[in-house]
């Protein structure tokens, strides 16, 4: 099979190598623009990569952290996407808190807290769609991204940059920026690892087109960073 990348043999190679490309990208857009805007995956896979950049020299105040997706549960539930990254990386550097732009859990409803937050990323992207320097992306072994899951009405939204998802095989929602504001990125970088992805990533890579089961399809990542076990 022929791969549109070379698989990272093993997987603490592949999050040296996300660590130091997270940090040239850091360093070279803040020299150029003042700040970098980073949109973070949750999941288990980007722990250690977030881990280890608190351990590196970065323009901490130049940098903002806004969460592609999160679960909908208060940020200190073993499963908030909030709270891993707060654990791995925010707790541990100083970063002005005005720079974390976490999604609101805790408002009267997910559509409430979905809008709120799409109202965040607006006062800090002026154009049509939010121009991210950086959107980091997971995939699921259902091969889903983001919280976009096979076969759920989020995979439909054209407008909007950011939703409240009905995911029915969890019987909750689940908060998830839209494919137009993770098309809209400079830098889109796919982290895939482990032997559980491999069904997915060869359905998503070689597979017949079909997004609405295979969401991570419609992604056109501009980085793969894919360990050797996924591949199998
Ligand atoms: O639910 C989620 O799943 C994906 C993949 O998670 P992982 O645990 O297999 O790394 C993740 O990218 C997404 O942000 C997360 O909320």
């Amino acid at each position: 099979m022929q791969y549109p990348f070379e698989p990272f043999a093993d997987t603490a190679l592949l999050q040296q190598a996300v660590t130091d490309s997270f940090c040239q990208l850091a360093e070279q857009t803040v020299a150029k623009n003042g700040v970098f805007r980073v949109s973070l995956s949750g999941g288990s896979t980007p722990r250690r990569v977030y881990e280890m950049l608190s351990q590196r020299e970065l323009p901490w105040d130049r940098i903002h952290w806004f969460w592609g997706d999160e679960r909908n549960v208060p940020h200190d539930h073993d499963d908030s996407n909030f709270r891993m990254v707060h654990t791995a990386l925010l707790s541990k550097v100083d970063i002005p808190p005005q720079n974390i732009h976490a999604v609101p859990v805790d408002v009267e409803s997910p559509a409430k807290a979905a809008e709120q937050y799409e109202q965040t990323l607006r006062q800090h992207f002026h154009g049509p769609v939010p121009d991210w320097d950086l959107v980091l992306l997971g995939m699921g072994d259902d091969a889903h991204t983001a919280s976009l899951f096979p076969d759920t009405l989020g995979l439909g939204e054209q407008k909007r940059w950011f939703i409240e998802n009905w995911v029915p095989k969890f019987d909750a929602f689940r908060y998830t920026m839209t494919y137009p504001a993770i098309e809209s990125a400079r830098n889109t970088w796919f982290i895939i690892t482990g032997e559980a992805k491999q069904d997915a990533l060869k359905q998503v890579l070689f597979g017949a087109e079909d997004p609405a089961r295979y969401p991570s399809q419609r992604i056109r990542p501009t980085r793969w960073f894919v360990d050797a076990a996924a591949c199998g």
